[in-house]
């Protein structure tokens, strides 16, 4: 048997935009239930989402029924919640809070095996199928996309250098941390930072990198391709529950 290939980083990679969703409930049932829309990925958030590593588990399970491909988000850049994470099968890690090239070549590092990182070694896990794989040992570092997050003014400065770190796939930036950051708490849509996501997806592009972001909306989503990001949530699980949740209260009481 083969080690799974990567179709999230594969994508990437060959210049295509991957249209997501970023899912906090944990619920494994959503988790395959949306997998079976047709995105192309969803986005397992364990860094503000009431859920822990034994929890993830069944999400990537869940969610392998279907199309999508699974990013995981760490709760922080830590190089023992990254190699659980990769020993349970996630190939593509979202790293948050990447404020400078040594912290991004420390995430990249935590998911290269020695002697091109200091991934520890586990023989029967279910990213190499329980052991049952001939070459995850040889494919493993290749198969693993690393996207770092930019979240303050002071990693925005840096992009580049962060950009340019060998094993950073990808750069997403998250608007409500980067918003707060600039001054602007929960608002993110206000034209300064709205400016400032635009100016970020080119520069990312010039790095030479592929630019992600979160929208909670299609039509932020929209824009946001328009202006090159290439792999974008367009929606958060919780939001498009509790907006259908009011529409339909709005609807029977009407
Ligand atoms: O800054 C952001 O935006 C993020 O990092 C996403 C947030 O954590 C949150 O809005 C996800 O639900």
């Amino acid at each position: 048997m083969k080690a799974p290939e990567n179709l999230f980083k594969k994508r990437l990679l060959a210049g295509e935009s991957l249209h997501g969703l970023w899912l906090s409930m944990a619920s494994p049932v959503a988790s395959e239930a949306l997998s079976l829309v047709g995105f192309d990925w969803l986005l397992f958030d364990t860094e503000h989402a009431a859920v822990d590593l034994a929890g993830v588990q069944p999400l990537l399970q869940a969610a392998a029924v279907g199309t999508a491909q699974a990013v995981l988000r760490p709760a922080w850049n830590d190089k023992v919640l990254i190699k659980r994470a990769l020993d349970m099968g996630a190939q593509t890690l979202l790293i948050p809070f990447v404020e400078n090239a040594e912290e991004a070549a420390a995430a990249v590092a935590a998911t290269r095996y020695p002697p091109h990182g200091i991934r520890g070694v586990a023989g029967a896990t279910r990213a190499s199928r329980f052991g049952l794989t001939s070459d995850y040992f040889a494919v493993a570092d290749r198969e693993i996309a690393v996207l770092v997050q930019i979240e303050t003014t002071s990693a925005l400065e840096r992009l580049e250098e962060i950009a340019a770190v060998p094993g950073v796939d990808g750069v997403f930036i998250g608007p409500s941390d980067l918003s707060a950051s600039m001054g602007f708490l929960g608002a993110a849509g206000k034209q300064e930072v709205q400016d400032v996501l635009k100016q970020t997806a080119a520069r990312i592009i010039a790095a030479g990198k592929a630019p992600g972001i979160l929208a909670t909306n299609a039509a932020d989503a929209r824009r946001y391709l328009d202006w090159g990001y290439r792999f974008v949530s367009g929606a958060v699980d919780l939001g498009l529950l509790l907006r259908a949740a009011q529409g339909v209260l709005a609807d029977v009481k009407a």
